[in-house]
């Protein structure tokens, strides 16, 4: 870490700052921290930023404005700190403290290297939820026959289970150590390569259960939704997986007042805004894989664990258009950082080729956060216009009949050009 300060705060604008209860009071300048990404981050981000910026000032004038200010990770954070500073302290620190920011995408190397540092980040400023919403927009190819059934919002647990990152390679000191205590103490007698294993740790709590289910459910009572599945691999991986529906259901029981149907497990709330009934159900994971393509309508809240909610957004996304149609938040009760579902597609990097619709829709999220509905809106319908209008990135351009390719800051501009 370092006390090298290189974030430039913007002489004007002012913090987000949230209250007890969650709720946020916004000024009409918020400065709002953006990193910007490795790869196609420097496609997608600017584009983001100048549709966010024309949604603003077509809703509001000059009454608003968003306040940028680049803070720095990954790649570009090694180049201005110095090496190996990827995630700096004060980063860090101005994504806790400004509240609400938004990130591109941030390279981790595969095997060796660097770990997450998207996963740091979430871990260190507890990011508990990871909330991905699939909604299809009409227009968008997709590989399914009617891919407006697909209308789901995904609360992935995002700070434990096997993606806490707690392993060690085969033939470490830590590998030997964790295997002579699982073999010698427990006797464990099921590691089939004892001398050639890697170990990972599959760490799951009842805390950090109940409060991702908790916000799934209220998610659900919310926005008037019809079910919350639970789902999991809890049928082999009994005391993690298992123990995630097992604590669900309890939670839905206890503090929403679920009651069982026919005997269990599935349950049955009033919501108390509606009066409707929201059912909270649950699935196998491999299960639930093939029923979102069978039987998508089935399904709308989906609360499910780490590694699970990483697989299942984005097979949910490509029924909906693909990853370059997918945005994403990971939050606290008191900070929200928005994320696109997608990596740094390090083949397209600085090519100005990529959708950069999944950062645009990012920005949506963050403008609704905010309680900005109207520039919101206006992103949402004019970004339908664009898709219609088939003025598109090549992800779509390839599947649609008649479409005119453009590249991904030409895209921004469709999008801008429909706010009129
Ligand atoms: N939150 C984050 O920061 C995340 C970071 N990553 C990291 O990103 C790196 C690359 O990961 P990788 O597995 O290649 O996954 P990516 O999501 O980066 O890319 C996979 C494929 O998805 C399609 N795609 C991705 N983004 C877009 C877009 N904006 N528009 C259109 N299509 C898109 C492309 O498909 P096609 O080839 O068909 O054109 C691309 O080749 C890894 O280091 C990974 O760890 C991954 C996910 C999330
Ligand atoms: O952190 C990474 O590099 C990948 C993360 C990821 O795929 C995700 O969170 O969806
Ligand atoms: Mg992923």
């Amino acid at each position: 870490m370092s006390g090298n300060q290189h974030i430039q705060v913007p002489a004007q604008g002012q913090k987000i700052t949230v209250n007890k209860d969650s709720s946020l009071n916004v000024p009409d300048q918020p400065i709002i921290p953006f990193i910007e990404g490795d790869g196609v981050g420097v496609d997608v981000t600017p584009v983001m930023r100048k549709v966010a910026d024309a949604a603003v000032a077509k809703a509001y004038g000059a009454r608003r404005k968003i306040q940028w200010m680049e803070i720095f990770a990954g790649e570009k954070a090694t180049r201005i700190y110095g090496p190996d500073m990827w995630l700096p302290e004060e980063t860090v620190a101005a994504v806790r403290d400004y509240a609400v920011s938004i990130k591109g995408p941030l390279t981790t190397p595969v095997g060796g290297g660097i770990r997450s540092l998207n996963v740091a980040l979430r871990q260190e400023l507890d990011l508990y939820v990871c909330l991905r919403p699939v909604q299809y927009f009409k227009g968008v190819p997709s590989p399914l026959k009617e891919p407006e059934k697909t209308d789901m919002v995904i609360f992935r647990e995002n700070s434990e289970d096997i993606y806490a990152g707690i392993e060690y390679a085969a033939g470490s000191e830590g590998a030997k150590k964790l295997i002579a205590f699982l073999t010698q103490e427990m006797g464990v007698q099921k590691i089939r390569f004892p001398e050639t294993s890697g170990i990972g740790i599959k760490p799951v709590s009842r805390e950090g259960t109940e409060r991702l289910v908790r916000k799934a459910i209220q998610y659900a009572i919310d926005n008037d939704k019809p079910s919350v599945t639970l789902v999991h691999k809890g049928n082999i991986m009994k005391f993690t997986e298992g123990a995630f529906r097992d604590w669900g259901y309890a939670l839905a029981q206890r503090e929403f007042g679920a009651e069982q149907i026919d005997g269990g497990p599935w349950c049955r709330l009033r919501n108390p805004r509606t009066g409707k009934d929201i059912v909270i159900k649950d699935s196998i994971t491999d299960a639930f894989l093939q029923q979102i393509l069978m039987r998508p309508a089935d399904y709308s809240v989906v609360a499910t664990l780490n590694l699970n909610g990483d697989y299942l957004s984005d097979a949910l996304a490509a029924q909906v258009g693909g990853i370059g149609i997918a945005p994403g938040a990971n939050m606290s009760d008191s900070v929200a950082c928005f994320e696109a579902t997608h990596g740094t597609a390090p083949k397209y990097a600085g090519k100005d080729y990529v959708n950069p619709g999944s950062m645009i829709l990012c920005a949506e999220m963050m403008l609704r956060h905010m309680g900005w509905r109207e520039a919101a809106d206006l992103i949402v319908q004019s970004l339908e216009k664009a898709i219609q209008s088939k003025q598109v990135t090549y992800d779509f351009a390839r599947l649609m009949e008649g479409a005119t390719q453009v590249s991904c800051s030409g895209f921004g501009d469709v999008v801008i050009s429909m706010m009129d």
